[in-house]
């Protein structure tokens, strides 16, 4: 579908390319020539990522970054470290996010800010560094984001995310018309349900209910790496200038067919939800 060289030349900063889905657009960018700049907040898991890739792809040029988005100081520190050391990146994709269902009179406001500040703060502290240094330097980029289709549907359990994700779409458009002028383009993907170990263990830790979702689906499947990677690499690549403030679904039709998503959690006991949360919160710290 691409030429393999593609990406030759262009340097890309993926937030939470460690795991999942921003490993998954890692490793497509990587395959067609792209030097990547990973980061997330734990260094042995963004290490082992970029090590990975690069044993894959020997002539790529991969770098790790510890980095907490929620730290606007630490953003600043490390988009300077990259312009310094390695000439800056012509591309960014703001993946990295943090997410778990809740009935949302039972959230804390800890437990808000855990997700806002990471998905509404975060992706804006990491777009502005990036976006300033392109602006100043005449120099055209391209910034991708990864929200989902309740920015459409809106969706239970999960509020807080809605809302931050709702404002990266938002983001998204508006830079989209501020920024154009400096040859800086927005674009954002809405993924259906891809299955990574991140988002199952905090939005589906007890039932996958991975049979009645691929049912529910017009196309009889759930999302695979690959979908989404394509699509990245596809809004990304510089031929495609001329696409700019788009949000696109993948999802197979999934929320066009059935909405929000969630609704079986209406069915769930005080029991069932207090179970959900120690099952959530052990998975979360195993992963630390
Ligand atoms: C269709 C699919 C779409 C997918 C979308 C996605 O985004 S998938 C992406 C999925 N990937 C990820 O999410 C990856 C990154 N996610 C993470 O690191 C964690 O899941 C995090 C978001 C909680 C942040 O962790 P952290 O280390 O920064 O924070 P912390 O552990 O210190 O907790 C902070 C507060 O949250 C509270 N709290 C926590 N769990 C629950 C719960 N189940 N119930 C209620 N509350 C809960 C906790 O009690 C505390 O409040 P308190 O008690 O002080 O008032
Ligand atoms: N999987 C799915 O079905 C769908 C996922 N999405 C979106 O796709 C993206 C990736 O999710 P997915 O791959 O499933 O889940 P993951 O949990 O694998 O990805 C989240 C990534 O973000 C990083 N991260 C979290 N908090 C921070 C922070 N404060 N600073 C820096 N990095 C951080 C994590 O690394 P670390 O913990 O080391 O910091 C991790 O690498 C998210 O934006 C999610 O909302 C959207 C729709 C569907």
């Amino acid at each position: 579908m691409f030429s393999p060289q593609l990406f030759k030349n262009q340097s890309v900063l993926i937030t939470g390319g460690g795991t999942g889905l921003g490993f998954g657009m890692a490793d497509r960018l990587a395959s067609l020539g792209a030097t990547l700049h990973l980061c997330g907040r734990r260094q042995e898991v963004i290490e082992q990522a970029a090590h990975s890739l690069k044993e894959k792809y020997p002539d790529t040029d991969i770098f790790a970054h510890s980095l907490d988005i929620r730290d606007a100081d630490m953003v600043e520190a490390l988009v300077q470290k990259i312009w310094d050391e390695h000439g800056g990146v012509d591309a960014l994709i703001n993946n990295a996010a943090g997410n778990f269902i809740c009935p949302t009179e039972d959230l804390t406001i800890n437990g808000f800010k855990a997700i806002t500040e990471t998905v509404l703060n975060g992706t804006f502290y990491v777009t502005q560094a990036v976006g300033k240094r392109w602006i100043e330097s005449k120099r055209p980029g391209s910034v991708l984001s990864i929200v989902v289709t309740w920015v459409w549907t809106g969706s239970p359990f999960v509020v807080p995310s809605a809302m931050s994700k709702s404002a990266v779409d938002t983001m998204t458009k508006s830079l989209a018309i501020e920024w154009g002028r400096h040859g800086i383009r927005f674009n954002a993907i809405a993924p259906g349900v891809i299955p990574t170990e991140g988002a199952s263990a905090r939005l589906r830790p007890v039932d996958d209910n991975t049979e009645n979702l691929v049912k529910q689906n017009p196309m009889q499947r759930l999302g695979q790496m690959n979908d989404l990677a394509q699509l990245a690499a596809f809004l990304l690549c510089p031929q495609n200038s001329w696409i700019n403030g788009q949000t696109i679904a993948l999802d197979g039709g999934d929320w066009l067919a059935n909405g929000a998503y969630f609704k079986q959690y209406f069915e769930w006991s005080k029991e069932d939800w207090e179970k959900a949360r120690e099952v959530i919160k052990a998975k979360t710290k195993g992963a630390k």
